[in-house]
């Protein structure tokens, strides 16, 4: 049977590691890294992902502002908040908790936010930096991904890890940061013929498509690590659980290790997205970031943009 791989616990050690740290900035540099967090409208899942934010944000030593808005605010109302957030001085943070309202066009709320205090990663720039190796913020569910695959295998490097799914959130950003690693790396999709046979490559199998149960024993390679980024919510009242992308009960019996859902991906989002506003203050007062603290992405990965050996 595969190693279950416990994200709660890693995500636990994340935020030690990241509350620490918090404290050394405080009481040598006096700087108190400030996080703010934007819910547009009254999602039941947003509001508990933002209460959580806030509460581990605390938690850590950082200081929280949550901004609840109703679901019928403006465009440019969310806009003025971001400009008003960008130029706050406490504030070293900013994430709009996805999904916005329909009449909201998201990718100008993205382009709004400074690109130094953009801690989901999401901005252009910061997409770019990462699409060429460089050091910008990278998004939060990838930077977990990475980190529950470095703690169970160490070394990545020469690893192949095929990819399901190419969202903007999740995909595509993952693929860049497996490249960093030196992963060999194939993206599948929904338009890739045979999703199983190029699945079945992988010595790491990320699934991140939303289509709860889709990975089946026959799609993983004997010992394979699979991470199961999939979270879809089954069933009413009394018989409501959470799903992932991967069929745990076949593929626990082919791979070596497996993320479960919950309790995989999902508590690190939130633990790599107080690491980041921990890098995003450090980085906006000219401070080195911590030892300890400094992730998968740390300052060896940057530039320079062409690489000797392709
Ligand atoms: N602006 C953003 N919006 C959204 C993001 C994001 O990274 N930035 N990701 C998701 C939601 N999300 C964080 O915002 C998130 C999802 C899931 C979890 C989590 O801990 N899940 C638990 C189960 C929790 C439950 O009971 O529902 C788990 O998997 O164990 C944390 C954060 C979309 N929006």
């Amino acid at each position: 049977m595969a190693l279950l791989i416990d994200g709660k616990a890693q995500a636990r050690a994340l935020r030690a590691t990241v509350a620490d740290a918090v404290r050394r900035l405080g009481t040598h540099q006096g700087l108190v890294p400030g996080l703010a967090v934007v819910l547009v409208g009254d999602d039941p899942a947003s509001q508990v992902y933002v209460r959580r934010k806030g509460e581990h944000a605390r938690e850590v030593g950082m200081r929280s502002f949550e901004h609840a808005l109703p679901a019928a605010t403006s465009q440019a109302t969310l806009l003025e908040r971001i400009a008003r957030l960008n130029r706050d001085p406490e504030v070293h943070g900013i994430l709009v908790q996805l999904p916005l309202p329909a009449h909201i066009d998201p990718e100008a709320i993205i382009h709004a936010i400074d690109p130094a205090k953009d801690v989901d990663g999401f901005h252009p720039l910061n997409v770019g930096a990462l699409a060429v190796g460089g050091e910008g913020l990278a998004p939060c569910t990838p930077l977990g991904c990475i980190r529950l695959l470095e703690s169970h295998l160490g070394e990545l490097t020469g690893k192949h890890a095929v990819v399901l799914g190419r969202s903007r959130i999740v995909g595509r950003p993952l693929a860049s940061l497996l490249l960093k690693k030196d992963c060999t790396v194939t993206v599948a999709h929904s338009r890739t013929p045979n999703p199983a046979k190029i699945c079945r490559q992988g010595d790491i199998l990320v699934a991140a498509v939303g289509q709860p149960g889709l990975v089946q024993g026959d799609w993983v390679k004997a010992g394979a690590t699979v991470i199961d980024v999939g979270i879809t919510r089954l069933g009413e009242g009394d018989s409501r659980r959470l799903v992932g992308d991967v069929d745990a009960a076949c593929v626990s019996r082919v791979a070596g290790a497996l993320t479960p859902v919950p309790g995989g991906v999902g508590p690190m989002t939130i633990a790599c997205l107080l690491h980041n506003t921990l890098i995003a203050a450090c980085r906006q007062h000219g401070l080195p970031e911590p030892d300890g603290a400094t992730g998968p992405m740390a300052p060896r990965d940057g530039l320079p943009l062409t690489h000797p050996h392709g």
